[in-house]
């Protein structure tokens, strides 16, 4: 899990500009401040993409002090072309190069105008060509250094496919049992499946028209898929971050989009988030076919019922998901789901929530008023609609009930305490 970062890191951050031609080193502080202002809750989420960016080397006095972070950028002057190295930098980028010669570190951030590289994992760079043009230090041979350096980074990108690690919604495997134990453990573990399973019947409820719940809907099987799918996906680009609104407020809770993006800042849609141009991962088609099973399985319970199912639950083709995570304090204020496009939301096409995890208190009404409000716990495996008259309810999570969650979600799937929530739409 990627929570916190090496303590004896440092990084840096090399900027490409295909106009200018220049790249500069800049300090940790930078790539932090952005990084955890744009929603990594760390501010060190991992991002390799390709292509690797055209390496145009100068360097300024700055790159030299935020190498060592002893200063901010001096060099918002990116248009600057030739490297301009005073006795003062001199020393500083001394000193600083020494210090990376003697450990390894972080590379944090490898930014081009299209495309962040990130990484997080103590990264050792060699210092060989820094070595060989020790001393005396001219401005050229700082230059020289430097340039060395920058490539040195540059060939340590990997050039294979976009990968991003992002926040994990799962612990990393827990040491196994002793051997000793591991019968026994299997044994009870098989055994308390099987009592699940028996209890595990699909209860469904009208909790107003168009609102269905479908208790126990999802098999615990299929929980534990899920969960491994969205942890899969959430660890790479595009997955799991912490939202928040240009004022600085965040939102209690973890976020990934998938099909579109959907950005809380601007209320929209679209191909890529704003907050590090990802492009939000396909929703895998199993996610698909278990919503198309949920609306027939209402469908088949309202006609039962002799509701008119159809308007009721319209059918429609999910192609945004978006997938919450709360941990124990998380919460989700009173709000309508209505940025989906006009024709979407005037045929009242469903909402089909997915809950994973701790249950949730989850609150509904016809005002934004907590009041008002009625209240539903939605557990492990429930599955809601909410289409036809109740498109536009007002909803939200007042609070996760910690250790609610099955076993098999937290001991097989390894959800962290919390809850996984999945909202299919049809934009
Ligand atoms: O977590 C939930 O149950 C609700 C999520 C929700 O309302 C949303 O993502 O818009
Ligand atoms: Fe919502």
């Amino acid at each position: 899990m990627l929570r916190s970062r090496p303590a004896a890191a440092s990084s840096l951050v090399v900027r490409s500009f295909r106009l200018s031609r220049r790249v500069f080193l800049s300090s940790s502080s930078f790539s932090k401040k952005k990084m955890a202002g744009w929603g990594n809750p760390q501010g060190f989420s991992r991002i390799r993409n390709s292509p690797r960016p055209r390496l145009s080397v100068s360097s300024g006095k700055s790159s030299f002090n935020k190498v060592d972070g002893t200063s901010k950028s001096s060099s918002g002057n990116d248009n600057a072309n030739s490297p301009q190295v005073t006795s003062q930098s001199t020393q500083t980028s001394r000193e600083s190069i020494d210090r990376l010669y003697n450990s390894s570190y972080d590379i944090t951030s490898v930014k081009t105008h299209q495309t962040t590289y990130q990484r997080t994992k103590k990264f050792p760079v060699s210092m060989d060509a820094i070595r060989s043009s020790n001393s005396p230090q001219s401005g050229t041979q700082n230059e020289e250094m430097l340039t060395q350096r920058v490539r040195d980074i540059i060939s340590r990108c990997p050039q294979s496919d976009a990968e991003t690690t992002h926040f994990d919604i799962c612990k990393t495997k827990a040491a196994g049992p002793v051997i000793l134990n591991k019968s026994l453990y299997e044994i009870n573990r098989a055994k308390r499946k099987e009592a699940q399973a028996a209890q595990q019947t699909i209860c469904p409820q009208r909790l107003r028209p168009g609102m269905i719940l479908l208790k126990n809907y999802i098999s615990l099987q299929d929980q534990v898929k899920i969960i491994q799918k969205c942890r899969q996906l959430g660890k790479g680009t595009g997955g799991f971050y912490k939202p928040g609104y240009t004022d600085g407020a965040k939102l209690r809770l973890y976020m990934m989009c998938l099909g579109m993006n959907w950005d809380p800042q601007s209320r929209s849609y679209g191909v890529k988030r704003p907050v590090d141009g990802a492009e939000s991962p396909k929703i895998p088609m199993e996610f698909i076919n278990l919503v198309n099973g949920a609306i027939q399985y209402s469908h088949k319970f309202l006609n039962d019922e002799h509701y008119d199912a159809l308007s009721e639950v319209p059918i429609m083709s999910p192609d945004i998901c978006i997938v919450n995570f709360y941990e124990k304090n998380g919460r989700l204020g009173l709000h309508q789901d209505r940025d989906e496009c006009k024709e979407s939301l005037h045929k009242g096409l469903p909402v089909i929530s997915f809950s994973l995890g701790d249950t949730a208190k989850f609150l509904y009404g016809d005002e934004r008023d907590v009041e008002k409000a009625s209240e539903v716990e939605l557990h492990s495996g429930d599955v809601l609609i909410f289409g036809g008259s109740s498109r536009l309810i007002f909803h939200g999570v007042s609070s996760i009930i910690p250790n609610t969650a099955p076993k098999q979600v937290t001991e097989d799937a390894g959800l962290l305490p919390g809850r996984l929530n999945l909202t299919f739409r049809q934009y």
